[in-house]
């Protein structure tokens, strides 16, 4: 069909309100299966976004008690209750973001042998799945799961206008979807309904029973192939198709379970190899499937005794070897928290996107009521600084690298807006989970879902896939999801909870995951623990002393200045009462107002301060004289640092949390001062600066990772002045505050043992909140000096 002929057509329908006709379908697919194929060709992905303006509805009621409804009833914007659309899939599917299809009405018997409508007459429209089959890709190829002629329930079905203007059925949950196989035909809901006997498809041929004529062993070598091309859904129906005919077919079984491994389908690889060692118990390759299995659900005992039997029989393989040193390593991490910090840093840089292999620990804590907060975390013990309170695996995540991969372009080039693109893909990726693992569903719906949604209350051990909920699984990632700094594991984690949709959807551009246990941590401003992000591995160590039953919060935020926490903690619905709260909370409204004053004064140099300009420098000094006298009893900074001075300074370890003593709203302009000191070589002023922040950073939050940075500044400073006793007391300071936030490696604090933090070569320079700082072995005016 001409382009324009389509387009014409296309308009004279959108302006009559009607759906389009069975060609116009048909055309409208061929057009975007062969766009996807050239920017498959360009290396593009497509991702079509159809945005609902509700919530995702998923169906409650159970499939006996809906009715049927058919394609031509469907009313436009609306979610059909009680109802349920019987269809035939009449196309090759294709898969972008959702599954697209095209369906067909089914006919009427009329009890004569006639049917109500003839075959031209037989209605068919859109579907789109959204969330459905495995997340492999955007281009699957899903057409082995959905062939030409699958017949199809759909729950509830929504009907809705889509962004190019026309009509489509709209399916979120794939719990709502319902895939009759040859054995379901006999229902209730399809009595008195036939098929067309043509399958009006306008290409290609029609293989409705397309493995029907095939034997166990060719469906199994079909199966193969396809685990060739990693098509491992596929398989997987390849390979159901022939357990049909053959239900004990040892062979296809542990086949079937490889497939399922490969899509971490645990569960289900287990029940294959299990069922198949029954019928061949010697099989090694079953058995070492069976151990992967095993480890995959994360029951590492039992795989290590499968791995240590299969291991004296088979003493050489060096696959088994590997799985059992891993699953050993996963043992100690699981019952001891012991991980090889640096090495997972290490795994995160090589692994992309860096899902990582590791297991999960829970420390010294546990989950209980807190007055006024609802759940919470407490320790259930004395825990000191530093102690690993948690470590746990994302249950979901999307990388900012994947991500980035996304062409957003709807097939008819209308603009859509590309921050729905982590919301979307981590929703669809927890809805696969679900799907594929019905047993974690308890896990994520206990999960606090926000204000709106009442706690979940099922009370079904193992909640079925059907029980997907897609509006739950969005309020649950709204209230839950921590999302990590811009660039992979940088030890900062905010947690997104809000109503605003704009300020949300802003947020969850970017990489972004859900982890259950950390979910269940309240926030405070002063809080005593904080998470560090390593690939999709969270770990939460105590950065104060935590006492018994004492309850173990983190920043949901930066520390910042008063005003700013309030305004960051509005749209999450819940005031803090953290110590430091309260005391800002008492102090007089003209201090607040002073100080966000100067704040903004501040914020407006800011431009003019990154130039460099020496100019610069008495205005921020001015600023922050002003912002000091808002503060009681502000101590006067030490006057340390002068090279006659040998004497150590005292370091405040910043173990004490008096509200009192914080001074957030000095922290930025003063670290704006000292980097404008050393651009300009007054090095001593610029030590000061540094010695007061550090003096300013309680052991907060994020606090502790500037904290180490400063640490780091000075040493360098003590090390320009040729003060090497006091540069070395600063490195052991850095090195104490690093050790808290990613414990020891192998007995040497992580920060120095490679580039994860600094520059790599931390002898030289050091890095402090990103900036450069020189030292006497690169500083030729330092240097100089030393010479002298
Ligand atoms: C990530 S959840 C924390 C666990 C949650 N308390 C629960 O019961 O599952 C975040 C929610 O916990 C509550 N919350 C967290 N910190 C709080 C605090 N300091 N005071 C009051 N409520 C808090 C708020 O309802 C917030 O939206």
């Amino acid at each position: 069909m001409d382009p324009f002929e389509l387009l014409f057509e296309q308009l004279l329908i959108s302006q009559q309100g009607r759906r389009l006709s069975r060609h116009l379908l048909f055309e409208k697919h061929k057009r975007s299966v062969a766009h996807i194929i050239t920017e498959q060709h360009n290396d593009i992905i497509n991702a079509s976004y159809t945005v609902t303006d509700s919530s995702p509805h998923s169906a409650k009621t159970p499939l006996d008690s809906l009715k049927r409804i058919t394609l031509s009833e469907l009313c436009l914007d609306t979610v059909h209750h009680g109802r349920v659309l019987v269809c035939r899939n009449i196309v090759k599917p294709f898969k972008m973001n959702a599954v697209q299809l095209i369906v067909e009405d089914p006919i009427v018997e009329t009890g004569t042998g006639n049917s109500s409508a003839t075959d031209s007459e037989v209605v068919a429209d859109r579907l789109s799945l959204y969330n459905f089959v495995n997340f492999v890709g955007w281009r699957s190829d899903v057409s082995d799961c959905l062939p030409v002629g699958a017949r199809l329930l759909i729950k509830e079905p929504y009907y809705k206008m889509a962004a190019d203007k026309f009509p489509m059925v709209r399916c979120d949950n794939p719990g709502d979807v319902i895939i009759l196989s040859n054995e379901q035909v006999d229902m209730p809901l399809l009595n008195g309904l036939k098929w067309s006997d043509a399958l009006k498809i306008s290409y290609g041929p029609v293989q409705a029973a397309k493995f029907e004529s095939s034997t166990p062993d060719q469906l199994r070598f079909k199966g193969n192939e396809k685990v060739k091309h990693k098509e491992y859904a596929s398989a997987i129906a390849i390979y159901t198709q022939a357990l049909a005919l053959e239900p004990n077919n040892a062979i296809v079984l542990s086949n079937r379970a490889q497939a399922h491994l490969e899509l971490q389908q645990f569960r289900q690889a287990l029940k294959d190899a299990d069922l198949a060692l029954t019928i061949e118990a010697g099989n090694i390759k079953t058995r070492f499937r069976q151990a992967k299995a095993l480890y995959g659900m994360k029951r590492y005992q039992e795989a290590g005794g499968v791995l240590r039997d299969l291991l004296q029989a088979n003493a050489t393989n060096t696959g088994i070897q590997d799985t059992f040193r891993r699953t050993l390593e996963r043992i100690v991490e699981q019952q001891f928290g012991r991980y090889k910090v640096l090495d997972v840093f290490q795994e995160a840089r090589l692994t992309h996107p860096p899902r990582l292999d590791h297991a999960d620990y829970v420390g010294p804590v546990h989950v209980v009521q807190v007055a006024g907060k609802g759940r919470g975390i407490v320790a259930t013990q004395d825990v000191r600084p530093g102690t690993l309170l948690m470590c746990s695996k994302a249950y979901a995540m999307v990388f900012k690298e994947e991500l980035a991969k996304v062409h957003i372009r709807h097939i008819d080039d209308l603009p859509m807006h590309k921050n729905y693109l982590s919301k979307t893909h981590l929703i669809t990726k927890i809805a696969h989970r679900v799907q594929q693992e019905p047993w974690t569903t308890r896990e994520l719906y206990d999960l606090y879902a926000g204000v709106d949604l009442p706690p979940f209350i099922d009370q079904n051990p193992e909640i079925e896939g059907s029980q997907i909920d897609m509006a739950r699984i969005e309020g649950i990632i709204l209230a839950n999801c921590f999302k990590p700094d811009n660039d992979s594991w940088k030890p900062f984690a905010e947690l997104m909870v809000t109503s605003e949709e704009d300020e949300v959807h802003n947020k969850l551009d970017g990489s972004a995951g859900l982890w259950i246990l950390p979910s269940y941590i309240n926030h405070s401003c002063v809080a005593n623990a904080h998470p560090i992000i390593i690939g999709d591995l969270m770990f939460i160590r105590a950065f104060r002393d935590i006492a018994k039953d004492e309850e173990v919060c983190i920043s949901y935020f930066p520390l910042s200045p008063y005003q700013e926490r309030k305004e960051r903690l509005q749209p999450r619905k819940f005031d803090c009462q953290c110590p430091l709260c309260e005391f800002e909370r008492s102090e007089p409204a003209a201090k607040h107002t002073r100080r966000h004053q100067l704040l903004e004064d501040f914020g407006k140099l800011v431009p003019k301060i990154g130039t460099g300009s020496a100019d610069m420098i008495p205005r921020v000094e001015s600023i922050v004289s002003d912002l000091r006298k808002t503060y009681p009893s502000v101590i006067p900074p030490k006057t340390e640092g002068s090279r006659k001075k040998k004497k150590s300074p005292k370091v405040d370890l910043g173990t004490s949390i008096l509200p009192q003593q914080f001074r957030l709203a000095l922290i930025n302009p003063l670290d704006h001062l000292g980097r404008l000191y050393l651009l300009h070589n007054h090095r001593e002023q610029a030590l000061q600066v540094f010695l007061e922040l550090f003096g300013l950073m309680p052991r907060c939050g994020d606090m502790v990772q500037k904290r180490m940075g400063y640490a780091l500044a000075i040493s360098s400073e003590y090390e320009a002045l040729g003060l090497l006793g006091t540069r070395n007391q600063w490195v052991d300071v850095s090195k104490k505050e690093s050790e808290l936030m990613y414990g020891e490696d192998e007995g040497t604090p992580l920060s120095w043992r490679g580039n994860t933090l600094g520059t790599g070569n931390e002898r030289t320079c050091a890095n402090v909140s990103g900036f450069r700082i020189e030292t006497p072995l690169n500083n030729p005016v330092v240097a100089r000096r030393r010479e002298e």
